[in-house]
């Protein structure tokens, strides 16, 4: 597949930057905005002022309103709207989106409704017959930092590594580091958990505890996505990897990040409805910590942090009793789920 040019859906501060990096590579970048002002910001004055004021976008850059003329006849679209508006924008994709088209997602959360990850999206509303080559990109990436050409590693996983190796070679530059994987579902769990952990995090910094609080909440926070993603299928080495444990440390530590911030202010007390209605920008794990408890539920996976979030989230539990519950769960084995279910043969005794 020869590219000179590709689409972007979606211009928020991740789509806003992805599609910079491919203007600045030489592709001819062909941005879906999904608001007309914006669109029209961008268009005249070269910058998205919403959503990643204060950066000058490349020339290469043209922005749409309607969805068609952002596609054209293109077969490199990289999608990087809010997970739930993923449906409904891919569903308007489907009539103009050439067959075969790579579909490169870089969106992290799970629906709520369907507890689908965004493949799963895709092949719920592809009609019969119609095929794409889907991938996901994940890793520790803040937008306001890869724009600013800060070295940066992610990971692209597709079903077939040609395809994996094609999009690496297609979007990557010498501070945007690209590896390759053929674990998309393994990416989607974590870059859709992580999220949910940073809210742990945060909050954790906005009560006052310390970096051993923190520490402990990563590592068992990571035991838990990779509980949940190895259920779902995915390969445990992942987990290990840049959009694991690389996008957990970065989220859970890092005041750039939305989720972690939302955290935070609710540590300090306000109410999550006062801190989202201060938000133009997506927190992804607010959504994606219902899907995350309904997911462990039906998949049977033991998941304690991840489901006190959602308690203090949905059920008003007051966050500091969620951490006293956290704290007074029974004394165990550190490996005794993974024991049990994984190697029963295992005496804990070890
Ligand atoms: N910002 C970042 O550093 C990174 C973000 N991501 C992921 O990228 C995805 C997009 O996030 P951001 O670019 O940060 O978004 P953002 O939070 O900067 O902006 C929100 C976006 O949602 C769009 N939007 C709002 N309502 C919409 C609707 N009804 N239909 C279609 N679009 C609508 C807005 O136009 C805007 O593009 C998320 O899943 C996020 O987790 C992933 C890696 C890095
Ligand atoms: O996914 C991200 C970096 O990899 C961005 O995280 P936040 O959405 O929490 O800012």
């Amino acid at each position: 597949m020869n590219v000179s040019e590709v689409s972007v859906i979606g211009a928020g501060s991740w789509g806003t930057t992805l599609a910079n990096l491919l203007a600045e590579k030489g592709y001819r970048v062909h941005l879906w905005v999904y608001e007309q002002e914006v669109c029209d910001a961008i268009n005249r004055s070269r910058e998205n002022p919403i959503y990643l004021p204060g950066f000058r976008l490349s020339e290469l850059i043209t922005a749409h309103n309607d969805i068609e003329s952002a596609l054209g006849d293109r077969s490199f679209i990289v999608m990087v709207v809010p997970s739930h508006v993923y449906r409904s924008v891919a569903t308007d994709m489907i009539p103009h989106l050439r067959d075969g088209s790579v579909v490169v997602s870089a969106t992290k959360g799970i629906e709520n409704e369907t507890l689908l990850t965004m493949s799963g999206v895709w092949r719920d509303i592809l009609p019969e017959g119609r095929k794409i080559r889907y991938a996901c990109l994940a890793g520790p990436s803040f937008a306001r930092e890869v724009i600013r050409k800060i070295p940066t590693a992610v990971t692209v996983a597709a079903e077939d590594l040609d395809t994996a190796r094609f999009i690496q070679q297609v979007m990557a530059t010498e501070y945007f580091r690209v590896y390759t994987s053929t674990d998309i579902i393994g990416l989607e769990v974590a870059g859709a958990v992580k999220n949910v952990l940073a809210l742990a995090a945060g909050a954790s910094d906005g009560f006052g505890y310390g970096h051993n609080t923190r520490a402990a909440l990563i590592t068992r926070g990571l035991a838990e996505m990779t509980r949940l993603g190895v259920a779902m299928g995915a390969h445990p080495l992942t987990f290990l990897g840049l959009p694991g444990v690389g996008d957990l440390l970065l989220t859970c530590t890092s005041e750039l990040s939305r989720n972690r911030t939302v955290g935070y202010e609710m540590g300090r007390g306000k109410s999550l409805d006062e801190v989202l209605s201060g938000m133009k920008m997506v927190a992804e794990g607010v959504k994606t910590a219902r899907s995350v408890y309904n997911l462990a539920k039906r998949l049977k996976v033991d998941m304690p942090i991840c489901e006190r979030v959602y308690s203090v989230l949905y059920e008003g539990e007051d966050p500091r009793e969620a951490v006293k519950a956290l704290l007074s769960r029974t004394l165990k084995h550190e490996w005794e789920y993974e024991l049990q279910r994984f190697w029963p043969d295992i005496s804990t005794n070890r």
